[in-house]
């Protein structure tokens, strides 16, 4: 299936949903009545002001909140309706994050980090790390495969970020302002290799952002304004796509982790 076609079945679907805080005596509306559909295969960023409810839309989306109205289905499961263990163990098998403070851990190596997802699925250390190696070697990385966060510059430990939140190959990639931290150059490298593997996977990727340029990665843009949806625009293809490769960045082979099928691990390219 090309991918248009994938981009036609939706993987998430958001229906009448709501999400209001208590402050004191007051109530804070900070989404009201979000009807959405996101495709499978979409690149779609939530794009808004300061304050318009982007992360709070992600936090429902992504099932770290629980909404005060309304639904989430993902693959047409109810999140919403989920208990706080089924949602780990649902968040664990479909879901990766992509954070804006990175969010490694300190203590691990860059390969540790990357492969942190497989050993809760319990796939064996070799395997695991070898999995973890060929993700780094396609994020341009294979030169830090042993350094620990603190050794490493912002733009790297967010490829390392990047490769971790894809190695289980997930239905969806949640991403919060991805590159909020970086400058323009690492920017277009971080965002250029979200939308490879987002392309080459067909994988889903949410990307919350405030920035125009962002949006322009994106099929799909959502933009809010005070809790609300005020504009959707799709398109079949991505302004910005920069056609990174992993042969930009001297890895040959692409490894293929089914986390389905945890023991078979299958290699493409040349
Ligand atoms: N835990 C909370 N308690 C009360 N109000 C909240 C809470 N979280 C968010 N809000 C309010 O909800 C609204 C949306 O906040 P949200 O953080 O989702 O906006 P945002 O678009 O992500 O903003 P930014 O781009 O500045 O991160 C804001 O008015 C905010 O003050």
């Amino acid at each position: 299936m090309d991918g248009a076609n994938l981009r036609s079945q939706p993987v998430l679907e958001v229906r009448d949903l709501w999400k209001e805080y208590p402050v004191g005596d007051e109530t804070v509306v900070a989404l009201q009545n979000v009807t959405l559909n996101i495709m499978r295969g979409e690149i779609c960023c939530i794009f808004g002001p300061s304050g318009s409810g982007k992360s709070t839309l992600l936090n429902q989306l992504s099932g770290l909140e629980k909404p005060t109205r309304g639904e989430v289905l993902i693959g047409g499961i109810p999140i919403s309706r989920l208990s706080e263990e089924q949602l780990t163990n649902f968040r664990q098998r479909h879901l990766g994050f992509v954070f804006q403070s990175y969010n490694l851990l300190p203590q691990l190596t860059a390969t540790e980090n990357v492969a942190l997802p497989l050993m809760f699925r319990g796939v064996p250390k070799p395997q695991r790390e070898q999995a973890a190696r060929e993700l780094l070697a396609r994020v341009g990385l294979s030169h830090r495969l042993n350094h620990f966060p603190s050794q490493m510059s912002g733009g790297q430990q967010q490829r390392v970020g990047i490769a971790r939140a894809f190695i289980t190959r997930p239905d969806i990639v949640f991403a919060d302002e991805p590159t909020g931290n970086l400058d323009s150059k690492t920017t277009t490298q971080v965002m250029d290799m979200i939308c490879s593997f987002a392309r080459d996977f067909h994988q889903t990727v949410i990307l919350v952002s405030h920035d125009p340029e962002m949006a322009s990665y994106a099929h799909h843009i959502v933009t809010l304004r005070d809790g609300g949806i005020v504009g959707e625009q799709r398109t079949q293809h991505i302004e910005k796509e920069r056609g990174f490769h992993a042969s930009n960045i001297h890895s040959q082979q692409v490894l293929l982790f089914d986390p389905y099928y945890p023991q078979s691990c299958r290699y493409t390219g040349s």
